[in-house]
């Protein structure tokens, strides 16, 4: 089967967001078998935040995500599973497992400024035999140079793909032009892009990643990932198709399994709203939308206020403890206002 782009289908794991880490093991057993017989050569399996994210911090998952890898891995005729780790996050034990169970691609994701904490996890995951990709998250908050720098790194230390990762949906087209073009002029391995539709913008970002170059990139099936959700991949696989790009996915069944299965599991219809909106005009980790909710409706707040100070203040993924911090301060200050104008 030839593929010119190669597709990660991230729905089982960026999606875990958007549906408060509730995966069951029956949703991702059909998720997983219909994606595997549309042929998607890596489906992501995780807890949103990786290996080990279960966690008061980050959310805590409703069914054990190794029961998910392990599901996953059983209903699978071709299609390889993948895992998400963030170092510190998740740790060499839990890589191991999801190898032992199955997992055949390791992402190691850190901070666009942070690869040098990856070393040991690339390191391992090579070892365990998996295909290893660095994923370097909030790719808009570093200037080009340390992106590439950041990306040299996680190549001496053995992966075999870099992602510019646009965890914030904050990238304008001509900016992911100017970092895939930058990588592929400096370093000897595939180039991946990761993108969030918060701006609207998902699609025509990942379309100048493969301009330039990108051999690798990602979607969510119904758009099923944090903030708005990433590109669209039956939507994804269509465009290419058009373009003559083969990414050897059966689109009519793409479309099938987007409409029949994930749909109706939905909440809520993914959709650009005000505060995935702010998530891409803030710059705000996409991961931090419904935290940022939970905190406005706690404390009297407009969710994108938050969400403003978050990208104002620098937060990255990680901090999630700081929206609730942010948040109560938010309230002091208007309370304290109002107390002001009642002397
Ligand atoms: C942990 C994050 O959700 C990883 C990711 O998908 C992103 O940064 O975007
Ligand atoms: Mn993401």
């Amino acid at each position: 089967m030839k593929r010119a782009i190669t597709i990660t289908e991230v729905a089982l794991r960026d999606g875990s967001h958007a549906i408060a880490h509730q995966y069951t093991t029956e949703q991702v057993a059909a998720i997983a078998k219909a994606l595997d017989e549309a042929n998607v050569p890596y489906i992501e399996v995780s807890h949103g935040d990786g290996l080990g994210g279960s966690s008061l911090q980050y959310g805590l998952s409703r069914t054990d995500e190794f029961e998910l890898i392990e599901t996953a891995v059983a209903v699978c005729r071709q299609a390889k599973i993948a895992v998400l780790l963030l170092p510190g996050i998740g740790t060499v034990k839990e890589l191991k497992q999801a190898a032992r169970l199955g997992a055949k691609m390791a992402r190691i994701a850190t901070h666009v400024t942070e690869a040098d904490i990856s070393a040991q996890h690339i390191a391992a995951a090579k070892e365990l035999g998996m295909e290893t990709v660095g994923f370097l998250m909030m790719a808009h908050m570093a200037p080009i140079d340390v992106l590439v720098h950041q990306a040299q790194l996680m190549e001496s230390y053995g992966a075999d793909v870099v992602y510019v990762v646009d965890s914030a949906g904050a990238l304008l087209p001509y900016e992911v032009k100017e970092r895939v073009r930058a990588l592929k002029e400096s370093i000897g391995i595939e180039v991946g892009f990761h993108a969030h539709n918060n701006l609207s913008l998902a699609m025509a970002n990942t379309l100048a990643a493969i301009e330039e170059g990108a051999t690798r990139v990602d979607g969510s099936v119904r758009c099923l990932g944090a903030g708005a959700g990433n590109t669209q991949t039956e939507v994804l696989v269509a465009v290419l198709d058009r373009m003559g790009i083969p990414t050897g996915i059966d689109l009519y069944k793409m479309m099938d399994l987007a409409e029949q299965l994930v749909a109706p599991m939905l909440p809520k219809a993914q959709e650009i709203t005000r505060d995935s909106l702010t998530l891409g005009y803030a710059g705000v980790y996409s991961s931090f939308l419904l935290h940022a909710q939970r905190a406005a409706q706690t404390f009297g707040l407009d969710a994108r206020d938050i969400l403003i100070e978050l990208g104002r203040r620098k937060v990255v993924g990680g901090q999630e403890d700081m929206i609730v911090d942010v948040a109560a301060e938010m309230a002091r200050q208007k309370v304290a206002v109002w107390e002001g104008e009642w002397k």
